[in-house]
């Protein structure tokens, strides 16, 4: 008999509410996620049905209310390497390099010099940034930001990398370079990636599975399986049935909520 795996995340009948002068906000009700180590899991649906809410549960910035957010079975208690945030301005610190960055992690939580090397080594080298090792931030391309916020995270261990919009401010070709090479990572480190967008294009392109998320209260809808094959064609017509599956669930919750 094949041993049950346990997922990497899973939610169980997760809530969230917020107290608002006075009132309640119920962000999110009986939310069950579960997923397995390497998917990349996008979540997507209308402004406010609580997308980054579960996100910053799973990130520990936020506690659920009800049930309960486990890491490898694991109860999630507050922030931790192992589950690293890449923030939409990517959040690098502008007054050191690329190497002082992708360091920032490992020294500060007491490695030893040559082992935070050996480390910065090798993450620079996998993200393809030898290059530009010793230059700062702003010397650099929305899409080198982006590989060193990644190599940052993956620096301080982690396995799961969440990410909230982060291509939601740029341009669409900045985006599709972006995306590219987001994947392009994903493939080679095999990482678990819970990534929040409002773009049904951007979430078909991406993921494994899309969540569909509806608001009032924030509700996870349906899990859909995106099956693909890769790299992927925006403008195949197996793309535009999930395209035209996923617009009508969404466009099915602003109707409910016009209702
Ligand atoms: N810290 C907070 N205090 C009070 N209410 C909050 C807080 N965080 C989120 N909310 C509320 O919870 C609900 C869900 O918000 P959340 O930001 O998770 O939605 P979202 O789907 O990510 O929205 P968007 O797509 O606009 O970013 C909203 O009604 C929001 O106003």
């Amino acid at each position: 008999m094949s041993k049950p795996t346990v997922p990497i995340l899973s939610l169980k009948n997760v809530g969230k509410s917020f107290t608002v002068n006075g009132g309640k906000i119920e962000a999110l009700r009986g939310a069950n996620l579960e997923v397995e180590r390497g998917e990349f899991v996008c979540l997507i649906g209308a402004s406010g049905c609580g997308k980054s809410t579960l996100l910053r549960i799973v990130a520990g910035f936020e506690e659920a209310t009800s049930g309960e957010a486990l890491m490898w079975g694991m109860p999630i208690q507050g922030p931790s390497p192992s589950r690293g945030m890449v923030f939409q301005d990517y959040g690098l610190f502008p007054w050191l390099t690329v190497r002082g960055n992708i360091g920032f992690g490992p020294a500060s939580r007491g490695r030893a010099k040559s082992e935070v090397k050996q480390t910065v080594d090798h993450y620079i080298e996998l993200v393809g940034l030898q290059k530009f090792a010793d230059v700062y931030p702003h010397q650099l391309s929305g899409g080198m930001k982006q590989r060193v916020a990644i190599a940052r995270v993956l620096a301080n261990d982690a396995e799961v990398v969440l990410m909230d919009e982060p291509f939601g401010a740029l341009d669409a070709m900045t985006r599709e370079r972006l995306q590219d090479e987001l994947l392009e990572l994903w493939e080679r480190t095999k990482l678990t990636v819970l990534f929040v967008t409002h773009s049904i294009e951007e979430a078909i392109f991406l993921s494994n599975r899309c969540i569909v998320m509806s608001p009032g209260p924030g509700r996870i809808d349906s899990d859909i399986a995106i099956d693909l094959p890769r790299p992927r064609d925006v403008s195949a017509p197996d793309f535009n049935e999930f395209r035209r599956m996923l617009s009508g669930m969404l466009h099915s919750h602003h109707g409910r909520l016009a209702a």
